[in-house]
């Protein structure tokens, strides 16, 4: 998207001045501010430009500025451009009632505790690190963290170059929270410096392996440094574990990865080295400031193949490497990990000048993890934690971007952007910059139609990327089937082929067995992803005994009163408020428990005022609802069994404070949106054990029946024009289950609604948001 920046603030927060509001209350008139503010610039401008004098006609004025001066005019300077960048690109904030004591509903209001501007944190991990337009490969450096506040660790922020690499992010995300909380990033930082500036020892000998001179560097990467090794004594042969020459990969036992001991990929490799197409490691050791890996030098990369052939191969060379990538993504899944960043610059071709300058090979095993629990065997769990996310964001999978436990379907779709990125030399979300690329790349991978990004490519790459993208988190690739996509873009002479496909060759025979046996029968599934998308009423339905309900929909600001007014005279309370375009939606129910209900239109979203206090005399947020025109629907009741409670607004879907909500013992009770703001309502003694998001462009299908199946039921619902998020619950006391329904319809489910009723179900949530795509 180029869409506006995330502005997380509410205009009307008092802690959120506008800028009208900033300038009226500055006396900017006052002369004595305005001789301050000279004073300050002429400073800021003599330490800018490191100016210590001036000619005033014919005289040199000679300037000196003390330290104490310095000092106070750059701190103030940061300060007010702290305080401008708060006001111009906001943070979200977060409204909370008091602590409770003794677990006693205390009504009065204490304070307006506003607690440190959360991290937002986009859905998808923001521009980070895109890779320098450099030509040698594997230049730059990983960065750690998406938040929005969050600084990439080590450098290469930049732009991003038509040709310039990807850098993979959250390699070893698992051991990152530990290492925030321990060290501050600039320490990080530091200990990267010296990492990188700790001289490599001129001779290695890890154990017993032979001992090697270090020669010309082979690459960098966002962790290693990888050198070639000559062997000096201690071997004869040319290749293996006493060749002539092997490829060093160093990290210093200070860079990011290696805080508790050897970087993880090491234990990767111990249970991996020897897989078909991945380099063999011969030693491993620790040398000095460095942790060092000894393994088979190869040649280049396919990014570099790509780059030296006017940055596009053909259709037989790209239609080899897919055979051969599928084959060695095949064999490791097979040992039970998946990848975790497939891309170009990871698929190295074998040593030129030797026989295996035609084979390929996959390195960089720092982001592998198992999808297949190595004790049990069985698959690891589906989750979804939308800030995590690990990969590279050109050639992420779009889970990955979600933040969803990596499958081997990820790899599959990461090589599917791969193949067609080598192909058509670009993919359409090359180009995005800024703070939230992430969620901008994910949207625009999201909203491309596999004719649209395969346009230019033969049909074999669309159906390949097809079959990736449509498949279960825990579904068997049919690696057979893919491989023979490309049967026929392949010539039948081996010798002719530009790379070598051993791998699937082994396989091939096994292969036309199982395809004579797959011949069309397969129904086809249905298509996820389509490029259009929709905007829909999304509403859900629980089982419970029978009860009054009615709804009122395309209410104006003006009829509200009189629904709610006839509802309250029958005995009703609201239990769930939604918009569609301008006009609102009101579920009215004689099972609510409520004892007691207000309810406000207001202007802004939300009203903190009004809502403090409805805190005060004991109401409690029960439902919300933003419409496009700013105005937002609030409903607080009693009768609630919450103890406290607490909302956030936020650009973002604010996934971070939710997080840390969770293990303060808060749970999501309501949600809704306006425009492409998030409004979350977050309250204590909820009566849920536990609670899940699933956040998606598209209705989660997928990740909804996974956990229902897990015994968790949709408790809240919202949407914008790009995201639907679920809020799914577990509940504390598990006595009766309740059977949940969803339903996505194009108006309002009037008629769905009566039929559901008829079977007991009645709509428990309701939203109208983005469903398809
Ligand atoms: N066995 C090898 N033979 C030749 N070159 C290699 C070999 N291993 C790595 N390289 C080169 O060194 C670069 C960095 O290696 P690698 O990707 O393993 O490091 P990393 O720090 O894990 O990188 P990244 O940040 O991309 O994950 C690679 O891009 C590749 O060009």
């Amino acid at each position: 998207m180029p869409m506006p920046m995330p502005l997380a603030y509410t205009s009307t927060h008092p802690k959120s001045p506008t800028v009208n509001s900033l300038i009226d209350s500055l006396p900017l008139t006052t002369p004595i501010y305005l001789n301050f503010i000279a004073f300050w610039f002429l400073c800021l401008h003599f330490l800018f430009f490191q100016k210590r004098s001036i000619w005033i006609g014919c005289f040199r004025l000679k300037i000196f500025i003390p330290r104490e001066v310095e000092v106070l005019v750059v701190t103030f300077s940061k300060v007010l451009w702290g305080w401008l960048r708060k006001i111009y690109i906001g943070f979200g904030h977060e409204n909370r009632m008091p602590d409770l004591r003794s677990g006693v509903r205390r009504s009065k209001r204490v304070n307006n505790v506003q607690e440190n501007p959360a991290v937002i944190v986009p859905p998808t991990r923001p521009g980070v690190a895109k890779g320098p337009t450099g030509r040698g490969r594997g230049r730059g450096t990983r960065a750690m963290n998406q938040g929005k506040n969050a600084k990439p660790i080590g450098a290469g922020v930049g732009g991003q170059g038509h040709t310039g690499l990807d850098l993979p992010i959250g390699k070893l995300v698992a051991v990152r929270d530990e290492l925030v909380a321990q060290k501050s990033a600039e320490k990080l930082a530091a200990a990267e410096d010296e990492g990188s500036t700790s001289p490599l020892p001129e001779r290695i000998q890890i154990g017993n392996s032979p001992v090697y001179k270090l020669e010309r560097k082979l690459g960098k990467g966002g962790f290693g440094q990888v050198y070639v090794g000559r062997r000096l004594t201690g071997g004869s042969g040319c290749s293996g574990p006493d060749a002539f020459e092997v490829a060093l990969k160093f990290e210093h036992r200070n860079s990011k990865g290696c805080s508790y001991g050897p970087p993880y990929e090491w234990q990767v490799y111990s249970t991996l080295n020897g897989c078909y197409g991945l380099p063999f490691v011969h030693y491993k050791g620790q040398q000095g400031d460095y942790y060092i890996l000894v393994m088979d030098v190869l040649g280049p990369s396919l990014w570099d193949l790509w780059n030296t052939s006017n940055q596009m191969l053909s259709e037989e060379m790209v239609a080899c490497i897919a055979v051969e990538a599928i084959s060695i993504l095949e064999q490791l899944h097979c040992r039970g990990f998946v990848h975790g960043d497939v891309k170009p610059e990871n698929f190295l071709l074998g040593r030129p000048g030797t026989s295996n300058e035609k084979k390929l090979y996959l390195i960089d095993l720092g982001l592998a993890s198992r999808w297949k629990d190595a004790s049990s065997g069985s698959h690891v769990d589906y989750d979804q934690k939308p800030d995590v996310f690990r990969g590279t964001v050109r050639y992420a999978s779009v889970h990955a971007h979600l933040g969803r436990t990596g499958s081997r379907r990820d790899d599959l779709e990461s090589l599917a952007y791969t193949l067609i990125f080598l192909l058509r030399g670009k993919l359409p979300w090359q180009g995005y910059i800024g703070e939230n690329k992430g969620f901008l790349v994910c949207k625009k991978k999201m909203t491309t139609s596999p004719e649209m990004l395969c346009c230019l490519c033969p049909p074999p790459f669309q159906q390949f990327f097809e079959m990736v993208t449509n498949m279960r988190f825990d579904e068997e690739p049919n690696y057979s089937k893919l491989i023979s996509l490309f049967d026929g873009s392949i010539g039948p002479n081996a010798s002719l082929r530009p790379i070598r496909i051993d791998g699937a060759a082994k396989v091939g025979q096994k292969r036309e067995r199982i395809l004579a046996n797959l011949e069309d029968g397969v129904p086809l599934k249905k298509k996820v992803r389509l490029g259009t998308p929709a905007t829909q009423w999304i509403s859900v339905y629980n089982s419970r005994s029978s009860m009054k309900q009615r709804y009122h929909y395309n209410v104006n600001d003006s009829r509200l009163h009189q629904h709610v007014d006839k509802g309250r005279e029958d005995g009703l309370y609201i239990s769930c408020v939604a918009s569609s375009v301008n006009m609102w939606a009101i579920i009215m129910d004689a099972g609510t428990g409520f004892s007691s209900q207000v309810y406000e239109l207001s202007n802004s979203f939300l009203h903190k005022e009004w809502i403090m206090e409805q805190w005060d005399k004991n109401y409690y947020i029960t439902s919300v609802a933003g419409a496009c025109n700013g105005s937002a629907l609030v409903v607080m009741s009693k009768g609630v069994p919450y103890t406290q409670q607490s909302y956030k607004v936020s650009d973002v879907f604010p996934f971070k404070w939710i997080n840390k909500k969770w293990k303060e013992g808060f749970f999501v009770t309501s949600m809704t949106t306006q425009g492409t703001k998030w409004g979350i309502v977050m309250s204590r003694n909820a009566g849920y054990s536990n609670q899940v998001v699933e956040l998606d462009f598209l209705y989660p299908s997928e990740g909804i029946h996974r956990r229902w199946e897990n015994g968790y039921r949709i408790t809240s619902i919202a949407a914008t024009a790009d995201q639907a998020a679920f809020i799914l619950s577990a509940p504390k006391r598990k006595s009766t289950d309740v059977a949940q329904e969803t339903l996505r319809t194009s108006a309002f489910p009037a008629s769905h609604v009566k039929e559901k009723w008829s079977k007991n179900l009645y709509i428990a949530s309701i939203c109208y948001g983005r469903t398809v795509s």
